[in-house]
């Protein structure tokens, strides 16, 4: 049989919490191959099994896994980490099934790739010599066993760390401060809170430790075969790093932990070309010794390359919580919400604002205004009009993010709170809530609609992922209330889409090449909903009233009625 046409590519790879993904883009920007492998964690044991499709990779484990997912929930339930080890496996594995699979590692251009954000990684001292030295004989891991100061490594659902955060605070001059430097107020999963725990808890691991990763620049060190640097995006959700000047802030390195700079490393622009791949892929894989690594990222900002946001835009992704990533060219860093530079743009930003009460909310009222129909469910939003008659609702069963406010409340057109609406007006009500309260939070980062002059329509798009976003009634909803037309798009991948994308930019980065123009070819999203003629004028007047009322409910419930 005929040998398969050489088809040079881009990798882009993705270290999430529970996997480990990686997909080949060829020049016309298909994507060609994908893998993934699943992580398998044992409770209270910290052993750990790495499966791939059905086969689980014989490890010393006790057959049933009780926990997947990938990470070990501590005992005090705010501790959460994964093993650094699995990932290195998960690596090893895809790395094996490719070249059993025969796919051609020589026509590989570029790679790169995204980790879960905030993660940290700890390579202890005299680690770098065994990442340059690997023999192409033996797996990954059987290699760096020894390497890691920190075997347990801390991700982004630890929230152990309040007490680093208030102290990060109080130095820098409070949160607002701190998000004014570094993009967001302290988190708890924020890298430089989680640095200064384990400066403070594990001193002997902190003064071993010769190099301190994110989950992104780990996975690009184990292709660089040397420490690769930090990116700015991914960088930007470390609390540490200035997000103007791109530089680490002193006052939170300092605040954080002693020498940590030269634990750091200099962070770099995210298009960076790092260096090429180290020569065990080439000997034990097949990759040509030109095969360039750019810089990784967060899984965050790798996903905005993917859905190839662009200036003006916003994505709504619509699952169990509401995530909205902004495309922002001056920041207003708040208390909410989270500003990254930009990972295509070094000039621009992005934003990340969290609504948990997404998917989960609007089951539980259609299962109780709808009969836990979604056929239902659209037939309410189609027999009830834009502005809802002035009935205005906030729907938070669980403790919302954005902003900090629980249970129900709604008012009439004369702000007047009842307990009930009748059904068809409680589904619109929370529809228009949700998406009212995405706007105005998304205008306090400093979005705004951009409007194409010359055409009077407005030139943002907003991209709808997500579960939700199948549902063509709630997209009008969404179009109405931004004012702008909704697109819909397959982020299935995204993240690493997106890291395949950024190797190819990578490798224009010297042309000057903006993002953009790179990946034009790309597939386009399908356009799913255009606003209703008169919604600006409606929802512009409701806006103001469901802003005034969010503030009146904050107000209540941080100084309830004596
Ligand atoms: O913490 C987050 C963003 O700030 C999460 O989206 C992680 O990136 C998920 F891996």
């Amino acid at each position: 049989m005929a040998e398969p046409a050489a088809r040079r590519c881009c990798l882009g790879w993705d270290f999430s919490t529970q996997q480990v993904k990686v997909v080949a883009v060829d020049a016309e920007l298909n994507v060609f191959y994908e893998d993934s492998t699943y992580h398998l964690l044992l409770k209270d044991t910290g052993l750990f099994a790495v499966k791939n499709d059905v086969n689980y990779l014989t490890f010393s484990i006790i057959d049933m896994c009780q926990t997947q997912g990938g990470v070990h929930v501590h005992e005090d339930g705010l501790t959460v980490t994964s093993p650094v080890l699995m990932w290195v496996q998960a690596l090893d594995i895809i790395l094996e099934k490719m070249k059993a699979s025969g796919f051609d590692f020589s026509q590989v251009l570029a790679l790169s790739g995204a980790g879960q954000q905030h993660g940290s990684v700890y390579w202890k001292a005299g680690a770098s010599r065994v990442l340059t030295s690997l023999s192409p004989d033996l797996l990954l891991h059987e290699q760096l066993q020894a390497c890691f100061s920190i075997t347990d490594c801390p991700v982004w659902m630890d929230s152990s760390t309040t007490a680093q955060c208030r102290q990060l605070e109080a130095a820098v001059g409070g949160a607002q401060a701190l998000s004014g430097l570094t993009g967001s107020r302290a988190y708890e999963r924020f890298t430089g809170n989680q640095i200064a725990k384990i400066y403070q808890q594990k001193p002997e691991a902190y003064s071993h430790t010769e190099r301190i990763s994110l989950v992104s620049s780990f996975a690009a060190s184990l292709f660089l075969g040397s420490y690769s640097p930090i990116d700015h995006s991914d960088g930007s959700g470390m609390n540490l790093l200035r997000i103007q000047d791109k530089v680490w802030s002193q006052a939170c390195l300092a605040a954080c932990a002693p020498h940590l700079e030269e634990k750091l490393g200099p962070a770099v622009p995210s298009c960076s070309v790092v260096g090429s791949i180290s020569s065990y892929y080439v000997r034990r894989y097949g990759f040509s010794s030109g095969c360039k690594v750019v810089a990784f990222t967060g899984d965050n900002p790798a996903s905005l390359a993917g859905m190839r946001l662009e200036e003006g835009d916003i994505a709504v992704s619509l699952g169990t919580s509401d995530t909205l990533f902004l495309w922002l060219q001056e920041p207003t860093p708040a208390l909410e919400g989270h500003i990254f530079c930009s990972p295509v743009d070094p000039q621009h930003y992005m934003a990340l604002l969290c609504f948990k009460n997404g998917s989960l909310m609007r089951e539980k009222i259609r299962d109780e205004s709808a009969s836990r129909s979604w056929g239902e469910f659209s037939k309410a939003l189609q027999s009830t009009e834009m502005g809802n008659g002035g009935n205005l609702g906030f729907y938070f069963d669980v403790m919302e993010i954005t902003p900090e406010i629980i249970g129900r409340h709604r008012f009439t057109a004369e702000n007047r709170e009842v307990s009930a609406f009748p059904g068809d007006v409680e589904i619109r009500a929370l529809i228009e809530g949700q998406f009212m309260a995405k706007k105005i939070h998304a205008e306090g980062l400093g979005y705004r609609v951009n409007f194409n002059i010359t055409l009077i329509v407005p030139k943002t798009k907003i991209l709808a992922t997500g579960g939700a976003s199948h549902n063509r009634d709630i997209l009008q909803v969404l179009a109405d209330v931004f004012g702008a037309p909704v697109y819909v798009i397959d982020t299935t991948n995204s993240a690493c889409v997106g890291s395949a994308y950024r190797a190819f930019h990578g490798l224009a980065a010297g042309t000057g090449m903006p993002f953009s123009e790179v990946v034009k070819l790309a597939p386009n999203p399908r356009l799913a909903a255009t606003p209703t003629l008169g919604a600006s004028q409606i929802y512009e007047a409701l806006l103001q009233r469901y802003a005034k009322l969010e503030q009146r409910i904050l107000t209540q419930t941080r100084e309830p009625p004596e």
